[in-house]
């Protein structure tokens, strides 16, 4: 028997989209996986050799790089804003599109910055001190794990980075968008060691970039 695979994915908003790409692609978790009140964070797959883990969006990254699950989906945000050098993402799934962009209040009551300081709510630390330092502006980074949209209103930053898909949420809470920083999608993910070392890997990469050709040219 070979050495186990872990198949690492984000528990939330991707996976729905992210089931049937990896079915297509051979990875199909067993039926526990599907049922919600389930607390186990482990299931075995129709692979004998895989297994998958459901752990939070950065964790994935994190479990991949570290080469404690081999391969995994996660949004290119989390690739940019941790930059692992053992990461590498070589399929682009086209799921889960969004973008990042920095945003402020609507009513340009915020707090007020210095021109070339400012303070910014952001989950993307790493990303918003990059985009700010490149047109010369310093950023001061608030890291918040959800709901930025609310940080502006009470005065904890004058300014947020985050995901924005509909513009639903950033429009609720009275913020608008100033700039566009990248656009996001969903990745497949594996640890440079383990595709150097194991087969598998590399075919799972195959199997991921053909699924994904047969759908472009279905579409
Ligand atoms: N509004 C959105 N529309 C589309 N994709 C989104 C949106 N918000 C987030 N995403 C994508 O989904 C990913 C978050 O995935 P998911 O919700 O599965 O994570 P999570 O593990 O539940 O997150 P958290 O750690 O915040 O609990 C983001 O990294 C991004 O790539
Ligand atoms: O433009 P929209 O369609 O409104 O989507 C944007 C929202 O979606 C994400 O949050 P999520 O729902 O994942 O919750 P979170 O704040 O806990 O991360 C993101 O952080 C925004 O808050």
């Amino acid at each position: 028997m070979p050495s186990p695979l872990t198949f690492a994915v984000p528990k939330g908003r991707i996976l729905d989209e992210a089931l049937p790409v990896m079915a297509a692609a051979g990875v199909v978790p067993e039926d526990a996986f599907h049922d919600k009140s389930n607390r186990s964070l482990t299931f075995a797959t129709t692979r004998e050799d895989m297994a998958l883990i459901r752990v939070r969006a950065f964790d994935v990254a994190t479990f991949v790089a570290h080469g404690a699950a081999q391969i995994g989906i996660v949004g290119s945000d989390v690739v940019e804003e941790f930059a692992y050098s053992d990461l590498y993402a070589p399929v682009d799934l086209q799921i889960g599109h969004c973008h990042l962009a920095v945003a402020e209040p609507a009513d340009g009551i915020a707090v007020t910055d210095r021109v070339s300081h400012l303070r910014i709510a952001t989950k993307y630390p790493n990303i918003t001190r990059r985009h700010f330092e490149a047109r010369g502006i310093q950023a001061e980074c608030v890291k918040l794990n959800g709901a930025m949209e609310i940080a502006p209103s009470l005065g904890l930053a004058s300014r947020i980075v985050d995901l924005v898909s509909t513009g639903q949420t950033l429009k609720t809470n009275g913020l608008v968008e100033t700039a566009h920083i990248m656009d996001i999608t969903a990745r497949l993910i594996v640890n440079r060691a383990a595709l150097k070392t194991d087969a598998r890997i590399a075919e799972l990469v195959e199997a991921f970039r053909a699924t994904r050709a047969a759908a472009d040219k279905a579409a």
